[in-house]
């Protein structure tokens, strides 16, 4: 496998994080609302309503983020007409086919979750004291840049890894994805596995722990992403995929050179005992120079350690070794920014994160220098008139 050339595969898109159920095809008639649009910047002192009692084709936390884009007339309506108001935008850009494969994917999860029973109970809401090792937990509430960074480590530029989950609530999330996958033999229920490079593993958001991952997401990864990862929408993280990977002898063995499909992918371990599975990282690219080449400075191998998380960008490009014994699981999520997204389609640079990129740009700088510094030499030069 080649990992300092091209990429051999990119992760396909998987399915959209969260859907709804409704029969919105056709953008509701919403009389003098029909030219709706969004503020610019967030209105970040704004309590959202909550939409996750409803019945809807599109996240109801797609929903509760979009509020604090509501121009300012917008936010003392009732949640109803909010909701026609937010739905209208939504559906200008959603096409059809994309929302048909996200219903058929909402009723997927709804007959999951009608009939899986948790092994776990606990693990369906966040529970933070129980999941989280003391100095994390710490970090979140003191939510300081300083506090993040006493408790991580940067073993090179845009990769940081910190200790996050306890033991015990690994191998409960371990247990109930066993569980989970048990039950899915037995039903023959169709598994659907978290994406195009993995033929095992699951994702965790389809079977009920959406919330509990989201609400991860949002206290306590995007407070870290906020600081450390602004220039790709680390402030507005707004969606997520929630899986486990599985690796060894008898599973995925090792995983391609990609990119993800996030802005902030968070990695942990959650065990057991294995032996090479490190994950290899090589630069972070945009689109344009994905099969650039590595500098040595990118280069770095990382060696997982269980309850022992990694955040890094999506577009980080990486990969993981064989897991030549033992099995490895890892819990991934990946992070998104509709709003990111949606201003990437006008912004031509991305030299605030993409090494190559920000090569090119240093080298222009430098090639004006250098054209200023002749000219003037020149001028020097000249004999006086
Ligand atoms: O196996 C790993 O730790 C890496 C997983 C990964 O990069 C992914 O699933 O996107
Ligand atoms: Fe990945």
């Amino acid at each position: 496998m080649s990992v300092d050339g091209s990429l051999e595969r990119r992760k396909q898109p998987p399915p959209a994080p969260s859907t709804g159920n409704g029969n919105g095809v056709v953008p509701p008639n919403l009389g003098h609302y029909s030219a709706n649009r969004l503020r610019l910047n967030p209105n970040k002192d704004h309590k959202p309503d909550s939409y996750e009692d409803l019945q809807l084709e599109f996240s109801p936390f797609l929903f509760s983020s979009l509020e604090q884009y509501l121009p300012p007339s917008m936010l003392r309506v009732s949640r109803d007409i909010k909701l026609q108001y937010m739905k209208h935008i939504l559906l200008r850009y959603s096409p059809e086919g994309e929302r048909l494969r996200v219903q058929r994917h909402r009723e997927y999860r709804q007959k999951i979750i009608a009939n899986y029973k948790p092994l776990h109970k606990e693990l369906f809401t966040m529970h933070a004291e129980n999941f989280f090792v003391p100095s994390f937990l710490k970090a979140i509430k003191d939510d300081k840049e300083g506090g993040f960074r006493s408790i991580m480590f940067q073993p090179s530029p845009g990769v940081y890894t910190f200790e996050m989950l306890q033991p015990n609530f690994c191998e409960m999330l371990l247990s109930e994805v066993e569980s989970f996958e048990r039950w899915v033999h037995h039903t023959k229920y169709r598994i659907m596995r978290p994406n195009t490079m993995n033929k095992y593993g699951a994702v965790l958001d389809d079977f009920g722990l959406e919330t509990m991952l989201n609400k991860l997401m949002l206290d306590f990864i995007r407070p870290i992403s906020e600081v450390f990862f602004p220039e790709v929408g680390g402030a507005t993280l707004d969606s997520h995929h929630g899986f486990v990977v599985e690796y060894g002898t008898d599973r995925d063995v090792e995983l391609g050179f990609h990119v993800d499909d996030s802005e902030v992918t968070l990695n942990v371990c959650l065990g057991k005992q294995f032996s090479g599975g490190e994950l290899f990282f090589r630069g972070v690219r945009c689109d344009k120079h994905v099969n650039t080449e590595t500098q040595s400075e990118e280069m770095l191998d990382y060696s997982h350690v269980p309850g022992r998380a990694v955040l890094h960008r999506g577009r980080h490009r990486h990969g993981a070794r064989a897991t030549t014994s033992g099995r490895r699981v890892n819990l991934l999520m990946w992070c998104r920014s509709a709003v990111f997204r949606e201003l990437r389609k006008y912004q031509k640079d991305c030299s605030s994160w993409c090494g190559e990129c920000q090569r090119e740009k240093k080298e222009r700088q430098r090639q004006a220098v250098a054209a200023t510094k002749m000219e003037l030499l020149k001028r020097d030069g000249k004999p006086t008139a």
